[in-house]
């Protein structure tokens, strides 16, 4: 029986409130007290009210039990990294909203410097009464904060899901990307022990005559080229070779570039800006790239199935391009029949990871490859460098589309250099989700802060790099080899100036503590072995045929812009390709 008192504080509760006769406890209560009730015949009734105030009783005690643990957790985790974050060194909270206010996007790194010089390598900010943002500069602990906070925040999982759906690559929790991601570096590695390398003929000549059109207006666009060319291996390595042929590969490039400019700032609202017309045109440009995603890999499927299964000979579709209809077996060896046929989670989008890896391949790879390319432009002595290299590559080669990257350490090391110097993103960011993070030395950053790396800091002020850290010098990766390199040795030309170049060995750059451009532990990039390697290929195929060059007039314009204390990208340019008399 329901306790007499709570009934009848109820039932006055009940006859004073309009609103209470809508909810069921009221309309219990009130067919309890009224007169009809206590007529006879009803017991059954009667009793089916008291199960149902009952258990009604017993949800609401539930829920009240419920938010209540859920509000002392939350307070509990509060006052852990209040608590937590007061042993970290930092400047302390000016107001109610930290510091938020003084850091804008482009200041965050110049501030961390300058308090990093006050504080020492982990100091602390508040930004806001529950935002711990947590920044190391030594190269030691870095690393092994890397090796042991595995989440990521939130606003990246934000990004990915808004724009391409869910997916079980670039979340924030571990466990939900680990298998995923083991299963992708584990194909993209593959690739660099197959013959036909990462990079095929094929997707190099489909770039040169790309960059050979862009010429005839007399120069190109660094930034419009190095797009195109990360678009192009990228969508070659997701889809096969298949994609480049498709009639619709234009618009997908247009759209999956539109889409990368804004997706961060659509994920950085807290509540999605639904009220926004700009966000519903970006909403259908997310729909738009899904729908040709899926158009595309229903056309390969529709192609492998005639092919393989019908024994009949494709025939050309004139919406897509001829070499998808005429490719014979387009399904098995991309990353899309992978993908589709290895779904962990059954809530995530089919096409989400493929969009995933397409938009920050390409955006990293983009901005790398610009790096590289002005920095070959602006330095003809390199250029030539590389490309007795290249010759010497060529000698040893056996067949005409094969080369021995394994030669060209100085276009690896210029890779790394560029690399360095101008990383993908200023900092790198992790969080330990649930538990706190302990460290060697000392420290513990409690869970939930944001524990952030200003890269650039790292890498150009790390003792590892000595004093030009912040000069583009691509032979600090190289040192000289005991016996002298594979082709000196092969050539049997010691003495020669090619061989004696040659004779230098690459630094595994993983003997290097402050080298970050792809991160490091367990989130670290799974894709920089096939970007490193993809991209000499490229340089390679492109710098036996063509000098790069600076158009004329810009020489002057090469300066990357400097804050305070940080590099910021080098700008877009106008280079021009000389061909070479070979
Ligand atoms: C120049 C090109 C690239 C750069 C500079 C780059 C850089 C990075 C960085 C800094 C991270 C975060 C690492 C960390 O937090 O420790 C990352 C993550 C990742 N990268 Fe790349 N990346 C590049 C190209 C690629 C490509 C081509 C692929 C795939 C084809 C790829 C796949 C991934 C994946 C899947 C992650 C997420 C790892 C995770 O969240 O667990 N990346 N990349």
């Amino acid at each position: 029986m329901i306790d007499r008192s709570i009934m009848d504080s109820c039932a006055s509760w009940s006859s004073s409130s309009p609103s209470s006769s809508e909810t069921l406890l009221g309309l219990l209560l009130r067919s309890k007290l009224s007169p009809r009730s206590c007529g006879s015949g009803e017991y059954a009734h009667e009793l089916l009210r008291e199960c149902a105030a009952r258990e009604l009783n017993a949800f609401l005690w539930i829920s009240l039990i419920a938010v209540t643990a859920y509000l002392v957790g939350k307070v509990v985790r509060l006052a852990r990294l209040w608590i937590g974050g007061s042993r970290i060194p930092g400047p302390p909270s000016s107001s109610f909203y930290g510091h938020c206010k003084l850091i804008s996007r482009g200041n965050l790194v110049d501030v961390l410097s300058i308090l990093h010089e006050k504080y020492g390598a982990v100091v602390k900010l508040w930004l806001g009464p529950t935002q711990l943002l947590v920044s190391m500069k030594d190269e030691g602990l870095v690393k092994e904060m890397l090796s042991k906070a595995e989440d990521k925040l939130p606003i990246v999982g934000r990004t990915f899901q808004l724009a391409f759906g869910r997916s079980s690559l670039f979340m924030p929790c571990f466990d939900k990307v680990q298998k995923r991601r083991e299963l992708l570096e584990a194909e993209l590695n593959k690739r660099l022990h197959e013959k036909a390398g990462v990079v095929s003929t094929k997707v190099v000549d489909s770039i040169m005559e790309k960059m050979r059109l862009l010429m005839a207006k007399g120069s190109v666009d660094s930034n419009v080229l190095s797009q195109h060319m990360a678009f192009t291996v990228l969508g070659a390595t997701v889809f096969g070779e298949a994609f480049l042929g498709w009639s619709e590969v234009t618009a997908y490039e247009e759209l999956l570039m539109s889409i990368s400019k804004d997706a961060y700032f659509w994920a950085s609202y807290n509540v999605t800006p639904f009220w926004r017309r700009e966000f519903w045109r970006y909403q259908g440009m997310c729909t738009k790239l899904k729908y040709l995603t899926q158009k595309f890999v229903q056309l390969c499927e529709k192609n492998y199935e005639r092919c393989c299964h019908l024994d009949e000979k494709p025939k050309i579709d004139p919406t897509v391009g001829s070499s998808l209809a005429w490719s014979p077996a387009l399904m098995p060896d991309n990353l899309v029949s992978k993908e589709l046929n290895s779904q962990f989670n059954p809530s995530e989008e089919p096409f989400a990871n493929i969009m995933g890896v397409m938009f920050h391949g390409c955006l990293t790879t983009a901005s790398l490859i610009g790096d590289i390319f002005l920095r070959l432009a602006s330095n003809q002595e390199l250029q030539d460098q590389i490309y007795s290299e290249i010759v010497t590559a060529r000698r040893l080669s056996q067949k005409e589309d094969y080369l021995h990257l394994d030669e060209m350490v100085l276009l690896f090391a210029t890779i790394y250099e560029s690399a360095r110097l101008l990383p993908a993103s200023p900092l790198l960011q992790r969080c330990s989700l649930n538990a706190d993070l302990h460290l060697k030395s000392g420290t513990t950053i409690p869970a939930g802060a944001v524990i952030v790396v200003p890269v650039q800091l790292v890498q150009m002020e790390g003792l590892s790099w000595k004093s030009d850290s912040s000069e583009f010098n691509p032979h600090r990766f190289l040192s000289r080899a005991e016996k002298g390199s594979l082709s000196a040795q092969l050539s049997g030309a010691a003495e020669d100036g090619v061989s004696k170049k040659s004779s230098n060995v690459l630094d595994d750059r993983r003997n290097h503590a402050a080298y970050l451009p792809f991160g490091y532990g367990t989130r670290a990039c799974v894709g920089q072995k096939f970007v490193i390697h993809g991209l000499a290929t490229l340089f390679a195929s492109m710098l036996e045929h063509y000098k790069v060059r600076l158009k004329q007039g810009c020489e002057g314009d090469l300066k990357p812009a400097h804050s305070k204390r940080a590099l910021e990208r080098l700008p877009s340019l106008e280079i021009v390709f000389v061909k070479r008399n070979i």
